[in-house]
């Protein structure tokens, strides 16, 4: 049974406010992507890795994996104009590897742990598919972005992180009607009727979206070890 990452990197990171896209801003001179793409081929569970990648930024991409020499690093595919649409495009990109099961990360989540490569793995087939997950710990509110209007109870909800690991074909068809501006593929999956399991990530697995969490990942590049 084969194992593909999938790992999304077409995005322009314009919460960042940098000119540089934030998968190849570099934390201890190796771009972000790079120790994404690293976490995935480091796994015995991993035999392909995909990487989709915006149609402008092909030299960064060259760049970015200088010293990943592994056959199970494939030539990247060009993304889409959604996180969704960029998905289904690597999936295409995928058919001929013809893998039993397929795992999709953000790029911008460069400390996925070993052990959580395995962890979203473990209950399939018996499920569908599985992904990464907090549990919400704090109250929460409803404001109007000032002022606190009605409580919403905590319970039972997690925040969803990656990698969300899917079966090959019963991803592939879900995305195929997929809904593009879906948040993320446990959404296309549960739409198109495909039960998905949770299983708890990590705080290290935070995305970097915001400035703020670059500094994060700076301050923890150091302590890294996969
Ligand atoms: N059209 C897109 C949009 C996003 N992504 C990828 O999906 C992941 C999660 O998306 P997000 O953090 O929202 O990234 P950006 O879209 O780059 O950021 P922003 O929304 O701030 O522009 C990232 O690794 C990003 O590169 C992608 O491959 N194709
Ligand atoms: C897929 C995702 O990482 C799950 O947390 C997330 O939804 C994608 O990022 P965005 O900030 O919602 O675009």
């Amino acid at each position: 049974m084969t194992n593909a990452a999938l790992i999304v990197a077409a995005g322009r990171g314009s919460r960042m406010m940098q000119m540089t896209p934030k998968q190849y801003l570099l934390l201890e001179g190796r771009a972000v992507l790079w120790h994404t793409v690293q976490a995935f081929l480091a796994s015995s569970d991993i035999d392909h890795v995909c990487v989709v990648i915006h149609e402008n930024d092909r030299s960064k991409y060259d760049a970015a994996i200088a010293g990943l020499d592994d056959p199970r690093l494939l030539p990247p595919v060009q993304g889409g104009s959604s996180r969704a649409a960029s998905v289904r495009l690597g999936l295409e990109g995928l058919r001929n590897q013809a893998p039993a099961n397929v795992l999709i990360h953000d790029a911008a989540r460069p400390f996925c742990a070993q052990e959580l490569i395995r962890a979203v793995l473990r209950p399939l087939p018996e499920f569908d598919g599985a992904f990464a997950g907090l549990p919400v710990v704090d109250a929460l509110w409803r404001t109007d972005g000032s002022e606190a209007m009605t409580s919403v109870s905590r319970d039972g909800l997690w925040r969803a992180q990656t990698p969300q690991a899917f079966r090959f074909g019963a991803i592939m068809a879900a995305h195929a009607d997929g809904d593009a501006d879906a948040a993320d593929d446990v959404e296309i999956a549960c739409k198109a009727g495909l039960r998905i399991c949770v299983v708890e990530g990590h705080e290290d697995n935070f995305k970097i979206t915001s400035p703020r969490d670059f500094e994060r990942a700076e301050r923890l590049i150091s302590d890294w070890t996969r």
